[in-house]
């Protein structure tokens, strides 16, 4: 995996490209709030023949802060597909990835070739929550809501036999700058994508999980339910990560709409 940057929008954006062949469609990853793009490699492990674009959303990861909100991140997006040369691209996104990716679609359709949209919602929470979370965060930082967001992110099973794991995905959350996370809660609170979601119209497909307590199963049913002709699927015990927990069946879902899109 190669380190890439590039100005977009005013601001630095890291990224990794890679694609063996210019023919075939890329797949374009978006993580979740308080994570980087590490999340999707070991999903971008398991699919060696499709070009794939990761990036660290802004005010996360190596990339720069600057303003947020839903629709600069899909900007973000759309602009570094541009400078890349990229088209008609499978979005594959995370929680706020998922709403970037809803977000992305409507603004640049001719960017969308196909939705994989996991753990996430047309909106996600509540003001009152959000509110409340940018308050602890901006006062005390990410250290004392930790475990709790561990909670969220990862099922039962996780916490009970994967201690390493855990540990370390502990540490990206609380390794992302105060500013970042906050900003981004900000921009999540405020986004709500229900009537241009219900207008999607690529093949998409919306993945939950049985265990996820940030975007529960009846979030991802919900936003199912508005984009006509989509398929669900809840996977049973993983929660709000199934990029980590179980790789393997994200890169079928992924290579499945792949292969379709790319006959
Ligand atoms: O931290 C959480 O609650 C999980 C989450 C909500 C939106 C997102 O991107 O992650």
């Amino acid at each position: 995996m190669s380190l890439q940057f590039e100005k977009i929008r005013d601001t630095n954006l890291h990224y990794s490209f890679h694609s063996e062949t210019k023919a075939a469609k890329p797949v374009v990853f978006l993580n979740s709030l308080g994570t980087d793009f590490r999340i999707w490699q070991g999903v971008a492990d398991k699919l060696p023949d499709v070009p794939k674009l990761m990036m660290d959303k802004r005010g996360h990861g190596l990339s720069d802060m600057g303003a947020i909100s839903i629709e600069g991140l899909a900007q973000d997006v759309a602009g570094l597909m541009d400078h890349l040369g990229l088209t008609a691209a499978i979005i594959c996104g995370v929680s706020v990835g998922g709403l970037i990716a809803q977000s992305l679609a409507a603004l640049r359709p001719d960017l969308v070739a196909g939705l994989v949209l996991s753990n996430t919602g047309a909106k996600i929470g509540d003001d009152a929550t959000w509110n409340q979370r940018i308050d602890a965060v901006e006062a005390t930082g990410l250290e004392p809501m930790a475990d709790a967001v561990m909670e969220r992110w990862f099922s039962a099973e996780f916490h009970k036999t994967k201690s390493a794991q855990l540990a370390g995905y502990r540490n990206m959350l609380t390794r992302t700058t105060v500013e970042g996370y906050a900003q981004s809660c900000r921009a999540i609170r405020d986004a709500d994508l229900t009537v241009s979601t219900r207008a999607i119209a690529v093949p998409t497909i919306c993945i939950g999980g049985s265990e996820d307590k940030a975007t529960p199963p009846e979030l991802v049913r919900a936003l199912s339910d508005l984009i006509a002709d989509s398929k669900l699927e809840i996977i049973q015990g993983v929660g709000h990560l199934p990029c980590l927990e179980v790789p393997e069946i994200i890169a079928d879902h992924v290579n499945d709409l792949w292969r379709t899109l790319n006959q």
